[in-house]
């Protein structure tokens, strides 16, 4: 096992070069939120322009239009039941995140099918919340190449067959090999899986992350740390590590950390986390 810390990675953030443009970052799809879980949505794509993606477009149900544009100026939106619309991005994306509060109905599983089925192999495909369920309810194989899954326990359980009781780095392991994706399994100290690699656990992170959109704003943060390096398994880490970073600065101050303020606080932490390369 290896234990990531600040120290542990003080060279690798990404820093921004004089003659790079919006394209250098990425062109970002979040596939997210229907119309009960628009918040997850909005979450998941600010993340993703807070944390230096280039151009963010989000897919989402038509009804959460008008919230997403009054909270987020920056990020353009797709209907995500326009399947035309929703191909063409998918042609054109160099990161996708699919699950934020999708939702589990008839709705739900085709988009996600219609997204697995359009992904430009090359393209790193972060799967979240619904979608996980999803594919245990409807046992999907996801033959996508650069997939990252990012389960809570009980998601995890539900993916893999591991009870939470039972889970443990050698039998996650096990599935991670099986299911042949990244696995970013999240709790206290959260643990990331690659097939048939020693696991890294993130020491940072807190309690007070503990509280609806936590998962859903750190989807958003990945993505555009994975378009900002050259390795699918060192943006992952980043993106982790950032993601607890900015929570444990924000719980020293407070008791819980909301992930609004989790998300507007991220340019000033990789900001800082750059400098420390510089020094
Ligand atoms: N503002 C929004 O729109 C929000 C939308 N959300 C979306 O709602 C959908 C359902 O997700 P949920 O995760 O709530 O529902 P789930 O039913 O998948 O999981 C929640 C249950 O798992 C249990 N659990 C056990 N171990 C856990 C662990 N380590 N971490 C988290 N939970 C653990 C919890 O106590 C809870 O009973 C997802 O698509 C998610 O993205 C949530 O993220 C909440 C906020
Ligand atoms: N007690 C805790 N200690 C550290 N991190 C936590 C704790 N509880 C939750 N988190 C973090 O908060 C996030 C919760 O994700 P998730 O359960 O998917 O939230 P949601 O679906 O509501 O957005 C994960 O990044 C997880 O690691
Ligand atoms: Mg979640």
């Amino acid at each position: 096992m290896l234990k990531i810390n600040q120290d542990g990675l003080n060279n690798l953030w990404p820093v921004r070069s004089n003659d790079s443009h919006k394209g250098s970052y990425g062109r970002i799809l979040i596939v997210a939120g229907n119309d009960q879980y628009g918040g997850a949505g909005i979450l998941s794509s600010s993340a993703a322009v807070y944390a230096g993606g280039g151009l963010v477009t989000l897919a989402t149900d038509k009804t959460n239009f008008t919230a997403v544009r009054s909270t987020l100026a920056e990020v353009m939106l797709l209907d995500f039941l326009d399947f035309d619309a929703l191909k063409a991005a998918l042609k054109k994306s160099t990161g996708v995140v699919i699950g934020p509060g999708l939702g589990t109905n008839a709705t739900s599983l085709k988009i996600l099918k219609f997204v697995l089925d359009h992904v430009q192999p090359q393209t790193p495909l972060v799967i979240d919340g619904s979608a996980i369920d999803l594919i245990a309810t409807h046992q999907i194989q996801v033959d996508h190449p650069q997939t990252i899954f990012t389960p809570h326990q009980m998601e995890w359980q539900r993916l893999s067959g591991i009870k939470i009781v039972d889970q443990n780095p050698s039998l996650n392991q096990r599935a991670v090999d099986r299911l042949k994706a990244m696995v970013v399994l999240k709790h206290y100290e959260t643990e990331i899986y690659a097939p048939h690699t020693d696991f890294r656990q993130i020491m940072a992170g807190n309690p007070g992350m503990a509280t609806g959109g936590s998962g859903d704003a750190l989807t958003g943060v990945i993505i555009a740390l994975v378009n900002q390096v050259d390795s699918l398994a060192l943006g992952v880490t980043l993106g982790t590590f950032l993601h607890s970073y900015t929570a444990d600065q924000i719980y020293q101050k407070e008791a819980v950390v909301l992930p609004h303020r989790l998300i507007r606080r991220l340019p000033f932490t990789l900001k800082q986390l750059q400098k420390n390369k510089l020094l």
